[in-house]
């Protein structure tokens, strides 16, 4: 039974991507705590597979999963799901509004919700907890008094609901990665996303414009380009690319490898169908036809059959 761990417990947003995954009705949703541990599962073969937060488009990057994908044995995203984000706050039961001191919940939902606290909670006392069911979990066991979840945690834990559908901005959403150990790549569908993570072997003038434009020249779109720092020394980067594309087709392998030869590190994070099925547009000059006939006249001149 294919077992898919997911930053838990019971309740979290990530749950609500890990169902949408678990398409196969054998799958086994394990929750844990955090999302290094859901990672190390998947690389300790303890699961197979790993659901995590990757960025939200209210607050950004999950600096766990960053940070988590670019050391120890590689990963690669096999799949995305982007949720809309809406809150619910959870009390402990019975507590009157004006008793709240303090609310709990993972920093993007304290970060989603700061207006609606500051103005319905103002003398509630943010909390940072590992993830918003984590927080549900602490009111449970009486460690706070309030708690910003996923609307499912309603029904996984004894609490009363004080609100419902609250969210600063409108429409927010999150996007989820499930993440393997490497294996052969499943084919195109023509609507792939590709990641990838890359240290440029230098930072002289000019080395990012010059990776950017190679993909540029290879016809690629990017549509998510964030650095990070490498941790032990300032001034030293890693960029997390995605793009649409997928490894198989020959502009995309032309790009990565066009990038390996200029990059310290390359690290392959996956190619996989985009959440919303949006077909890639290749510019002519880029498609697999078009470097089938560059070679096949390559080939000519090269043999002598042309010139
Ligand atoms: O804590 C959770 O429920 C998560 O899955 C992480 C998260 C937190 C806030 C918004 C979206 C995802």
């Amino acid at each position: 039974m294919p077992r898919i761990a997911y930053f838990g417990p019971q309740g979290t947003f990530t749950e609500q991507a890990a169902r949408a995954f678990a398409t196969n009705g054998s799958d086994e949703l394990v929750p844990v705590a955090t999302v290094p541990e859901a990672l190390a599962a998947v690389r300790a073969e303890k699961a197979d597979a790993a659901c995590v937060p990757l960025e939200s488009s209210v607050q950004g990057s999950v600096p766990d999963t960053m940070d988590g994908l670019a050391v120890d044995e590689p990963l690669v995203a096999v799949g995305e799901q982007v949720i809309p984000i809406r809150f619910t706050v959870l009390t402990r039961p019975g507590m009157a509004r004006h008793e709240i001191r303090t609310v709990a919940s993972h920093p993007h939902a304290l970060g989603q919700v700061s207006r609606w606290l500051a103005e319905n909670l103002p003398s509630a006392a943010p909390v940072a907890a590992t993830s918003t069911a984590a927080a549900a979990v602490d009111v449970t066991e009486g460690r706070y008094d309030a708690a910003v979840t996923a609307p499912v945690a309603a029904e996984h834990y004894p609490l009363d609901v004080l609100a419902t559908d609250l969210a600063d901005v409108r429409d927010a959403v999150t996007r989820f990665l499930l993440l393997r150990r490497p294996g052969p790549v499943r084919p195109p569908t023509g609507a792939d996303r590709t990641s990838l993570i890359v240290e440029p072997d230098s930072f002289r003038t000019g080395s990012l414009a010059e990776l950017l434009t190679e993909l540029a020249e290879c016809g690629i779109n990017l549509s998510r380009i964030e650095s990070r720092p490498k941790r032990g020394r300032l001034g030293e980067y890693r960029f997390y690319l995605d793009f649409d594309g997928h490894i198989a087709e020959r502009r995309v392998g032309d790009a990565l490898a066009a990038l390996y030869r200029r990059c310290r590190e390359v690290r392959f994070l996956g190619s996989y169908p985009n959440a919303d099925a949006s077909m890639a547009v290749v510019p002519p000059n880029n498609t697999d036809q078009a470097y089938a006939d560059a070679d096949a006249w390559l080939d000519g001149v090269r043999s002598g059959r042309s010139a």
